[in-house]
């Protein structure tokens, strides 16, 4: 099964929009001077609500390869909900994806797993991707339970989806611990987890859906650890925070995924 890796660029709530469209062109000239192959690697910003517009108009413009996406979503498809923006209006602005369940959403707002099955599920009608992301804190690592963890987020999310949402899933193991820290997770850490989560989906969803469906890593990615994380069997791509605000070093990510990457 080939799984096109992808490298997405989780901004957090950094960048307005004119900010965001002056990374954006860097991003594309670098990435032309590298003859970077698309084909190879999809490549993903995920900027604040704010700056989503013109990241559209961008890509529109130019027909640029670059794909886009929002870092939340309500549950709800309209109404009186203030402050919240839809997935339906998300696609409407050419997202491919949603990030869905970061640690920081859970932490700083009120989404436990009721509230992240829902998002999943609007982001899946919108037809759209959600990127879950799951993975364990310090604590449950020094328990010796993270695989038990990430694995569990994983099944409480999926449990009453079918084949065919899973299939479309993608998941992002990042632990807490690894997030913002510097301190960035082995490659056989990242892949022993990867290959849990894999294998759970095998045995509940099947080897089809299992196969298809491409695991992230995240938690202090650099062009320093990106390529020996990537030459693991079940980390089909990254989810980068802080070196995502740096477009050489995030270009460089990408480019050394495409490069060292088995598929
Ligand atoms: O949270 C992250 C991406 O969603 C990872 O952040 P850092 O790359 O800054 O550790």
């Amino acid at each position: 099964m080939v799984r096109t890796p992808l490298v997405a660029g989780n901004w957090k709530m950094n960048f307005d929009h004119l900010e965001a469209t002056y990374f954006l062109q860097k991003l594309v000239w670098l990435l032309r001077d590298a003859k970077f192959d698309y084909g190879r690697c999809e490549v993903a910003l995920f900027p604040a609500f704010t700056a989503l517009r013109s990241i559209e108009v961008l890509v529109e413009a130019d027909n640029l390869h670059i794909r886009y996406g929002a870092q939340t979503v309500s549950v709800t498809s309209q109404g009186a909900f203030t402050g919240d923006v839809s997935a339906d209006m998300l696609a409407q602005l050419g997202c491919s994806y949603v990030i869905v369940g970061h640690s920081e959403r859970r932490k700083y707002h009120p989404e436990d797993d009721a509230n992240i099955v829902d998002q999943v599920r609007a982001v899946l009608a919108a037809g759209m991707q959600p990127i879950l992301c799951v993975g364990e804190s310090y604590e449950e690592r020094r328990q010796g339970i993270e695989l038990e963890f990430a694995v569990g987020q994983v099944k409480d999310v999926t449990r009453d989806l079918s084949q065919e949402d899973v299939s479309k899933l993608i998941v992002a193991y990042e632990p807490v611990w690894a997030i913002g820290t510097g301190m960035v997770a082995t490659p056989q850490v990242a892949q022993e987890a990867s290959k849990a989560i894999r294998s759970y989906v095998a045995d509940t969803f099947g080897t089809e859906a299992a196969q298809a469906m491409r695991i992230l890593y995240g938690g202090s990615v650099t062009s320093k650890n990106a390529k020996e994380l990537i030459g693991q069997q079940d980390v089909d791509g990254f989810l980068v925070g802080g070196a995502a605000l740096e477009v050489d070093e995030f270009s460089k990510i990408a480019r050394l995924t495409v490069k060292t990457s088995r598929h």
